[in-house]
């Protein structure tokens, strides 16, 4: 314990807390833990603690907008949910749950490829909520196309391709390695359509994952989907202006949340060279470590247009089911507001990137 007390709890603190005391150990390992010894895991959040907002005042903050928009589509604040897999884990409705949430709020939900409700059932719990849909390039070329073809058919609006699966992560918390979801979980959006009632099993699933996917692959996807086409798990400047010039019409910058390569760089500490090199010619997001809304004020900060949220949602639908998931949202979208506010900003465009610096000290 420091000097002054205690850490203050983050907007999620609570959330996880709750979520604890309703999901067993083995699941909340699964969404708590990321890979190897954690490193990248840790650096995620504290990378956001080490860099500071440098406010602007006298600029009259009497209305204050989050509202904007992530490929020209409207949203109520510049944070997202990051695509996370079996929302069954957390919610008997799973991920009807979460877009009902997302509608509610008018947030933008980014659906898994192994989500446990079909992308048609997502749709159709929350027509008004605005979705893409995360995609991995699997080794069935003929499959992706079959599913990104379905992701569009069922209303989402662009294709999150997840680059950063090419290798199977050792992750530490669980037992032997491997998380074996409950019997029966169905993965859905990962078969055939003559399957699709069936699904399929994970272990399948993750083998399915093709590791040979190039930048090449890039405009094939688009193509297969018709959509804009989102790149997540980028975190070098250089291969984000390669997926770029490759057709990409956004980049995420993702470790996966600390989930995949560990010992990694921290997002907030690449984000800036990567905006900065994308420039106007792609959007670009973040995720990793976001949990207030001034770390999400520090992303738009160095670039980004918005910052995703992964493992708090999931703890605030186990919690509270989309009540419990809308409720968590709201709060968070109110932080961004009054962050905004407290910076001198009436909106997300007008943050700079003078608004945000390094915290001296080691
Ligand atoms: C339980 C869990 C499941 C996830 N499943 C997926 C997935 O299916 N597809 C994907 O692209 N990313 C997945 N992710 C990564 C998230 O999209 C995101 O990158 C990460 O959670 C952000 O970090 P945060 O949890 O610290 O907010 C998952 C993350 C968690 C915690
Ligand atoms: C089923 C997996 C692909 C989900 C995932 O990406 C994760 O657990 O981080």
């Amino acid at each position: 314990m420091s000097a002054v007390g205690p850490e203050a709890p983050d907007l999620s603190a609570a959330r996880r807390h709750a979520a604890a005391a309703v999901l067993d150990a083995g699941t909340l390992a699964y969404i708590d833990g990321g890979s190897g010894l954690e490193e990248t895991l840790r650096a995620n959040t504290a990378a956001w603690r080490r860099l500071a907002l440098q406010p602007r005042v006298l600029r009259d903050m009497t209305v204050v907008e989050t509202a904007t928009t992530l490929l020209g589509a409207p949203v109520a604040a510049p944070v997202a949910l990051a695509p996370t897999a079996m929302h069954l884990l957390a919610d008997p409705e799973g991920e009807a749950a979460t877009a009902r949430a997302a509608e509610r709020t008018g947030t933008l939900l980014v659906a898994s490829q192994a989500a446990n409700r079909s992308w048609q059932e997502i749709a159709d719990a929350a027509p008004g909520a605005l979705r893409w849909t995360q995609m991995y390039m699997l080794r069935d070329r003929g499959l992706t196309r079959e599913l990104a073809a379905y992701a569009k058919d069922s209303g989402s609006r662009a294709i999150v391709l997840c680059v950063d699966g090419v290798a199977l992560p050792r992750r530490s918390r669980m037992d032997g390695n491997a998380f074996v979801p409950p019997d029966g979980m169905p993965f859905p959006n990962l078969a055939p359509a003559s399957a699709r009632g069936r699904g399929v099993e994970l272990g399948a699933a993750v083998s399915a994952f093709d590791p040979a996917v190039t930048f090449a692959d890039l405009a094939l996807v688009k193509e297969w989907s018709g959509l804009p086409l989102v790149v997540k798990g980028v975190l070098h400047a250089r291969d984000a202006v390669e997926c770029v010039d490759a057709g990409a019409d956004a980049i995420a910058v993702s470790n996966h949340g600390g989930r995949q390569l560990d010992g990694c760089v921290a997002t907030a500490d690449v984000l800036a060279e990567i905006a900065d090199a994308v420039g106007a010619r792609a959007e670009v997001y973040v995720d990793g470590g976001i949990r207030t809304g001034p770390d999400v004020v520090k992303a738009l900060a160095l670039g980004a247009r918005a910052a995703f949220v992964g493992r708090p949602a999931l703890w605030a639908l186990a919690a509270g089911g989309t009540e419990g998931l809308a409720s968590y949202l709201g709060e968070l979208q109110e932080d961004v507001r009054r962050t905004l506010a407290f910076c001198g900003c009436t909106s997300p465009d007008a943050v700079r990137g003078d608004h945000v610096r390094l915290r001296p000290g080691p």
